[in-house]
């Protein structure tokens, strides 16, 4: 197990810079997620740890120790890729011997043995040990590869993608075993993704990346509901937050729209006439026949246990709103909705900065 600190980490591919001044700290035993879009950095990150590349400026700590001269052996990390890299003539088990093989760890054969079978066990593979791994489903083939690399015992897990390619339900599924796996083993995961549902309901920390810079660190409750900007608003939640323009008028609200919502206390640092980006969640913004904002239903997509209503107001602006699955609507009816004023996030209108962090 193992501490891991990026410090100040860039890195450039001739003119293109991947990561710029990254600083992550992965505690012992954490599973932390790095989210980010296609060409965000998540991979370049990992092959850094790994040894596969080096930095262009910055430190890499394993233990408080700088790593920059060791090799991939001594750093003893496994990475697990989204494509699974078995050898497929080869058993199960011969797969899952493999990394144990090489002289310089001198695992005696008995010792190969339990490894083995115990790791089998753990991820439910034990009958299919002597099976060639090229008659192997996906998520068969995925568990073999996680297999590998916790047979090793390494210091730090690193996940690319390790799921993506899997249908949605055996995704959820394994989901919930490897962060099973990870608490049980107490191991410290760095798991990347582009899939947010992913992020949150795994990671016990989340970065969010973008463009090569890590925009915020925080839980997924904290990046949810206190994203520090309109960036990680959007990127995390679904359907995602709605962010509306507008400037705030004596203590309320006034969207761009024209209409005008009641905002509550705790938002003392908003100036009035200052332009301003709301930002509400679906499940905070409710249909009431009192209520002050008005618009038409545009659309119901109904999800059995509740109705994602989109809404569209006089300017033709699309809001979001989660509603009980018994609410009856018809697409172009007029409604009015509200919000819940406490749950409103403030962001500053031009940069986008959320007010809870602008100075
Ligand atoms: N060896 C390389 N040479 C040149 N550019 C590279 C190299 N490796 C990565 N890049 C660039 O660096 C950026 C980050 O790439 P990286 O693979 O880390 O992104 P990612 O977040 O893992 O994306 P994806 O989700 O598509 O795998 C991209 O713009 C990519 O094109």
């Amino acid at each position: 197990m193992a501490h891991i600190e990026l410090k100040g980490i860039t890195k450039t591919f001739g003119n293109h810079v991947a990561l710029k001044d990254l600083n992550i700290e992965i505690a012992d035993g954490e599973f932390f997620v790095l989210l980010g879009q296609t060409g965000a950095g998540k991979t370049t990150t990992l092959r850094l740890i790994a040894a596969l590349e080096k930095p262009t400026a910055g430190q890499i700590l394993i233990d408080g120790q700088d790593v920059a001269d060791w090799g991939a052996a001594e750093r003893d990390v496994a990475l697990v890729l989204q494509q699974y890299s078995l050898y497929p003539r080869y058993t199960v088990r011969e797969n899952l011997e493999f990394p144990l093989k090489p002289r310089i760890r001198r695992v005696e054969p008995a010792e190969i043995k339990e490894r083995v079978d115990r790791v089998a066990k753990t991820l439910r593979i034990e009958h299919l040990l002597d099976r060639k791994t090229d008659r192997l489903s996906g998520g068969e083939m995925q568990r073999v590869s996680i297999g590998r690399a916790i047979v090793r015992k390494p210091r730090v897990f690193l996940m690319d993608e390790p799921l993506s390619a899997l249908d949605a339900k055996l995704r959820e599924a394994l989901r919930t075993e490897l962060k099973n796996l990870q608490m049980n083993l107490g191991a410290t995961f760095l798991f990347v993704t582009h899939d947010q549902i992913e992020a949150m309901s795994m990671g016990d920390k989340i970065g969010v990346l973008n463009n090569g810079h890590l925009v915020q660190t925080g839980t997924p409750h904290e990046i949810y509901n206190k994203p520090v900007n309109t960036f990680v608003a959007r990127a995390v939640g679904s359907p995602p937050m709605n962010l509306i323009d507008g400037r705030l008028e004596g203590g309320e609200a006034v969207a761009t729209e024209g209409y005008r919502l009641p905002l509550g206390n705790g938002h003392g640092i908003a100036t009035d006439g200052r332009p301003l980006t709301f930002g509400i969640r679906p499940e905070d913004l409710f249909l009431d026949s009192g209520a002050p904002g008005e618009a038409r239903v545009h659309d119901v997509e109904n999800h059995g246990v509740e109705k994602i209503v989109t809404l569209r107001t006089g300017n033709g602006e699309l809001l979001q709103a989660t509603v009980p699955a018994r609410t009856e609507l018809e697409i172009d009816e007029s409604v009015r909705f509200s919000w819940n004023p406490e749950k409103v996030v403030l962001f500053d209108g031009n940069s986008g900065v959320s007010l809870q962090y602008a100075s």
